[in-house]
């Protein structure tokens, strides 16, 4: 197995003359659900665009399952659901079954039909997400809870060993959101799968994740839930509620 599935050393990336981030390393271990937080325009999304390759910073490196970014193929490997995984309107011309299978294009080939064993990855899917009964069902009908489902089963299809997901709750309504973290707990913890979410909710977050990184252009923390749970400066600056949590869960020794 590989000793980390994302490792960043020394990272700076600047638009033009502003600097984004600013000397970041960070290791994501295999098996780990690690937190990204900050606040806004704090170089969150940029880092994401930097682990998927989309940009490709002068300074620094980035490794996935221990290859260089720029040599990196196995992208089947990495799953992503997008902040702007935009909603499906109600007249959308395509079913759940047909969503999920665009996950397979890398696979499948556009324009070429999904061959049997290919079915059974979409059904399986859509099982773990537990929407395998909508398969049928346009995607525009379902509601934005489920949809997000569907990103995900979408996300899921290719097999891959790092789920990233980049403010995936925005829009979707309190219970729909607990329902999805609880989704992606059990894909952690039961499937195995290595997941790098970014959200503002740090409150909720840090229910489900065993590490946490805050990001602000520097990297200020990177460590264990508990660990940011105990640091008074870091819980204030990402959300006050933080130590209040971890503690009614117990997962903190008082
Ligand atoms: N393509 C771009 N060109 C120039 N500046 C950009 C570009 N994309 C982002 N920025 C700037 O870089 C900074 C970091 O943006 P980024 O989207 O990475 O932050 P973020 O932490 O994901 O923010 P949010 O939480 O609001 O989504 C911001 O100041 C933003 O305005």
């Amino acid at each position: 197995m590989e000793s980390s599935v994302v490792d960043i050393q020394q990272l700076s990336y600047r638009y033009e003359r502003s600097l984004v981030l600013d000397d970041v390393n960070l290791t994501i271990r295999p098996g780990s659900f690690l937190g990204l937080v900050g606040p806004n325009g704090s170089g969150k999304s940029t880092l994401i665009k930097c682990i998927l390759g989309l940009l490709k910073p002068k300074d620094g490196s980035v490794r996935l399952f221990d290859t260089d970014v720029g040599d990196f193929t196995n992208w089947e490997k990495i799953g992503y659901v997008s902040q702007k995984a935009n909603r499906f309107n109600a007249g959308f011309p395509a079913t759940v079954f047909e969503v999920v299978s665009m996950g397979l294009f890398g696979q499948i080939g556009l324009f070429r039909f999904p061959k049997k064993k290919h079915r059974t990855y979409v059904y399986e899917a859509l099982d773990i997400v537990g929407m395998k009964d909508f398969a049928r069902q346009p995607i525009g009908r379902l509601s934005g809870g489920q949809q997000q489902r569907i990103f995900i089963a979408r996300a899921l299809v290719s097999q891959p060993q790092l789920l990233i997901l980049d403010e995936p709750t925005v829009g979707v309504d309190a219970n729909a959101a607990q329902h999805f973290y609880d989704l992606l707990a059990r894909l952690n913890n039961e499937h195995g799968l290595t997941l790098l979410l970014v959200s503002h909710d740090v409150g909720t977050l840090t229910r489900y994740v065993s590490d946490v990184a805050c990001l602000n252009q520097h990297l200020h923390f990177h460590g264990s839930k508990e660990a940011f749970a105990k640091n008074p400066d870091l819980s204030a600056l990402y959300g006050h509620d933080v130590q209040h949590i971890v503690h009614e869960h117990g997962e903190v020794a008082p």
